[in-house]
């Protein structure tokens, strides 16, 4: 049977990009990509990207005021100019966008610029009626914002949303207590909108380490921002230009912007996926197995569609092992099991790899190394803020199973921390590293007693547990 084209990706995302470039370019693979809006996906248009650069946008305050710690008295970071920025922000996209789009054309993928659902195993429809099949189909249509289904709720905004206002709100409020709310409550109150955060919980960032939980969660209050720990928010209404929020307790507040950052759905609605037998979970999320196929041969998914580990090298990773093993003859799966993230809270960031100490409790004997310092840069300038490094050990064959960073710059520390993790590092191969002085990073290889042990009795029998 003839195709149009050996693949036929929809999504031009950070997992379908690079699915079809590596399946084009370097497997010789004729291949098709739709994509309904901006070439770049979620992370290079309204995500990863224009998030991190905001992030240095809001930092001035932070470094003017550690600058004057060290003797530039008179320092000010003066007036933000929130239109210049979002400008060149958006020139910055069209840049990426384009550079995107170039790294497609030159691998001869064909871009059809609209939405793409599907029609049979092997056949796509684009909008405007065209019919184009093919011997394989990848599903990386990512995901959106969630909002949390309240009365009232389209008066809030969304991520999306964040990147294109026409000027910064007074007062406002961010709801959820995850990545994106974290980062973004930075940021708002950074650029100088007086942010406040309510969040269900007692502390944010649900699943990561309980220690660096807590620390993240009192950086939030200590750089500005108000809290409102439990509780729930449960209708939003108009009051004039502002939107009043009703908590469930009855109590009321009125802000110049609310933003949901209460999770993210997949992006499967109305791709005709289950008519086709495509099996689904309960978030909707396309299930695939460890090759990322779906429950129909010809078709494969990869991405935040997916609901694996929802991040941008996750995808790109995806893509590449999907087009490494269906057109390259080169077999190739996903670990999902060990992968380094931060979250670009500041001025410290908390970045994690490997199990939580609490997950190493339930796993078995575990020592755990805590380093809590006040770096000599901050604590300089007159600051109080600790950073706080973890390596959690596995008591029995000593390899480090975790690893968790409360810092400065603590992103990029993870990172290398990965590659040695990766190759299942023990704690003396951390310890053979001879440091490097004086840096944060140092602390990594220089923890020499456990501060606790955790997990039951530990095969020495010489101490205890907790
Ligand atoms: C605010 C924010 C900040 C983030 N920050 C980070 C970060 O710092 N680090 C990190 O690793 N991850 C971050 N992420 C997550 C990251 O952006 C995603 O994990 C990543 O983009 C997923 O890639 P993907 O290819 O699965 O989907 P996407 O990048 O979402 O791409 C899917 C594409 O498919 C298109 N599409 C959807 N339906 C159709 C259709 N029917 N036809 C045609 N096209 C369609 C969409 O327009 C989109 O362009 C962030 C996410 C958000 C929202
Ligand atoms: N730095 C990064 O790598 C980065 C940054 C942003 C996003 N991301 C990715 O994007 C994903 C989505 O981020 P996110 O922050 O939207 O999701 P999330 O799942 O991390 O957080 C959602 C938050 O909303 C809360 N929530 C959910 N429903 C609610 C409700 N009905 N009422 C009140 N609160 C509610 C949850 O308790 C949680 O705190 C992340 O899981 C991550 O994979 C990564």
């Amino acid at each position: 049977m003839s195709f149009d084209y050996d693949l036929f990706v929809i999504g031009g995302g950070s997992g379908g990009v690079r699915a079809a470039r590596i399946a084009a370019s370097e497997y010789g693979a004729r291949v098709g990509l739709a994509e309904e809006s901006r070439m770049g996906g979620t992370c290079v248009i309204r995500g990863c990207v224009p998030k991190k650069l905001m992030i240095f946008a809001s930092q001035a305050e932070g470094i003017v005021e550690e600058t004057r710690g060290y003797g530039w008295t008179t320092a000010d970071a003066g007036a933000f100019d929130w239109t210049m920025f979002r400008n060149k922000l958006d020139a910055e996209l069209t840049r990426l966008e384009g550079a995107y789009t170039g790294g497609l054309v030159a691998a001869d993928v064909e871009i059809h610029k609209q939405r793409a659902r599907l029609v049979d195993a092997h056949t796509v429809e684009l909008a405007d009626g065209q019919r184009l099949s093919a011997k394989h189909i990848l599903i990386a249509v990512g995901g959106r914002p969630q909002r949390p289904g309240i009365e009232g709720e389209e008066l809030g905004l969304i991520s999306d949303d964040l990147f294109l206002m026409e000027k910064l709100p007074g007062r406002v409020l961010v709801i959820g207590g995850g990545f994106i709310a974290c980062e973004f409550a930075t940021i708002l109150q950074g650029l100088g909108a007086e942010t406040v955060l309510s969040y269900r919980g007692n502390a944010v960032l649900r699943g990561f380490d309980e220690e660096m939980r807590r620390h993240a969660t009192e950086q939030l209050r200590v750089v500005g921002v108000e809290l409102k720990l439990g509780t729930v928010p449960a209708k939003l209404e108009k009051d004039g230009e502002r939107t009043r929020v009703i908590w469930s307790d009855g109590a009321q507040e009125s802000y110049d912007a609310v933003m949901f950052a209460t999770g993210r759905t997949p992006n499967t609605e109305g791709l005709g996926l289950t008519e086709l037998g495509v099996k689904l979970g309960a978030r909707g999320e396309v299930v695939v197995d460890e090759w990322s196929q779906t429950s129909v041969p010809s078709i494969f998914a990869v991405g935040d569609v997916t609901d694996r580990v929802n991040l941008t090298p996750v995808a790109i990773r995806e893509g590449h092992s999907f087009a490494d093993t269906i057109f390259g003859a080169k077999p190739r799966k996903v670990d999902h099991g060990l992968v380094a993230s931060a979250v670009y809270v500041r001025p410290h960031e908390v970045a994690t790899i490997g199990l939580t100490e609490e997950e190493a409790a339930a796993k078995g004997p575990h020592e755990v190394y805590v380093a809590s310092f006040r770096p000599m840069r901050s604590l300089f300038a007159g600051s109080d803020a600790r950073v706080i490094m973890k390596l959690l050990v596995d008591a029995g064959t000593k390899k480090v199973t975790g690893c968790h960073i409360f810092g400065p710059e603590a992103g990029e520390m993870i990172q290398l921390v990965a590659i040695p993790m990766g190759m299942g590092a023990t704690k003396a191969d951390f310890d053979a590293a001879i440091a490097v002085h004086p840096t944060l990073a140092e602390e990594i290889v220089t923890m020499r007693r456990p501060t606790r042990h955790i997990g039951g009795a530990h095969p020495d029998k010489t101490v205890g547990s907790a």
